[in-house]
């Protein structure tokens, strides 16, 4: 039986607080993830998924409830600091990674998140077998680019190196927020079959936002679904894998009505 790691406990979000704008955005959700959870998260376009991100990261305050990892309050820690058990992966292939450094430069970057260590040309050569063989498991030549500025490489590679950025130093929680999105169809299936298995072999705690109900049954034990502000469905194990698209969308439909 695995333990919870992440808890979110009648978590009220708002946003233009005090303004006549005032909007609340997550409305006394209640979600309790387990270690090894990889959870695909679903819901309409405004149902509050990147807001359920934003709070868990701490883009975004909370107004009240509360956010436990390991049963220890994580609410009123910053942004910064949840960097050190958190990591996340945007739509965007330029947002996370440095587009003048180098894919390898990159990589060591990320080897040392969180602690204050000068990068330097022996740190770089100590680490090369090392990356040249982490990137070789993406499949798409990313490789071959090691000393190839990220700013010069496709958006797929670009994406496949920010999803390699964020799990190197293993994270206790992983969000994925529409990692795949800007992508082609082949090399955006190319990165969820890579993201899979790097998920089930380092054993990681994931949230991934998507829009693809296939990838949303095909992948995880967990599949929830947000509409507005609250977790509306949260289905694992036998029950998920019985789940079909026809129930998805008879949900959504219903949803709208
Ligand atoms: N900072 C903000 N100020 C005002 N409104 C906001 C803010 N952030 C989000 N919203 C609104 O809150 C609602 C939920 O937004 P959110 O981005 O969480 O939705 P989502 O489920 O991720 O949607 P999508 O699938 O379109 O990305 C939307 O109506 C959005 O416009």
């Amino acid at each position: 039986m695995s333990k919870p790691i992440l808890e979110l406990r009648h978590v009220v979000t708002k946003v233009n607080r005090n303004t006549p704008e005032e909007l609340t955005l997550l409305k006394d959700l209640n979600l309790t993830i387990n270690e090894g959870d990889f959870i695909t998260v679903l819901g309409s376009n405004g149902a509050g998924k990147s807001t359920l991100f934003n709070s868990i990261a701490g883009n975004l305050p909370i107004d009240s409830g509360d956010i436990l990892l390991r049963g220890e309050s994580i609410a009123h820690e910053s942004e910064e600091r949840r960097t050190r058990f958190l990591s996340r992966v945007f739509q965007d292939p330029k947002l996370g990674t440095a587009p003048r450094m180098t894919v390898a430069e990159n990589l060591l970057l990320a080897t040392k998140r969180g602690e204050r260590r000068r990068l330097t040309p022996r740190h770089l050569n100590a680490h090369m077998a090392e990356f040249k063989k982490l990137t070789s498991g993406m499949g798409n030549g990313l490789d071959e680019r090691l000393t190839t500025p990220t700013g010069n490489l496709s958006g797929g590679q670009r994406q496949a190196l920010s999803f390699l950025m964020a799990t190197l130093r293993k994270p206790d929680i992983l969000l994925l927020d529409e990692h795949t999105a800007a992508l082609d169809p082949k090399t955006s299936q190319q990165l969820m079959t890579t993201t899979n298995e790097r998920i089930t072999a380092e054993n990681l705690t994931c949230l991934m936002i998507t829009h693809h109900l296939d990838d949303a049954l095909k992948y995880g034990n967990r599949l929830i679904v947000i509409g507005n502000g609250q977790i509306t469905f949260d289905v694992s194990g036998a029950e998920k894998q019985a789940l079909t698209q026809e129930t998805l969308y008879s949900f959504f439909s219903d949803l709208q009505d």
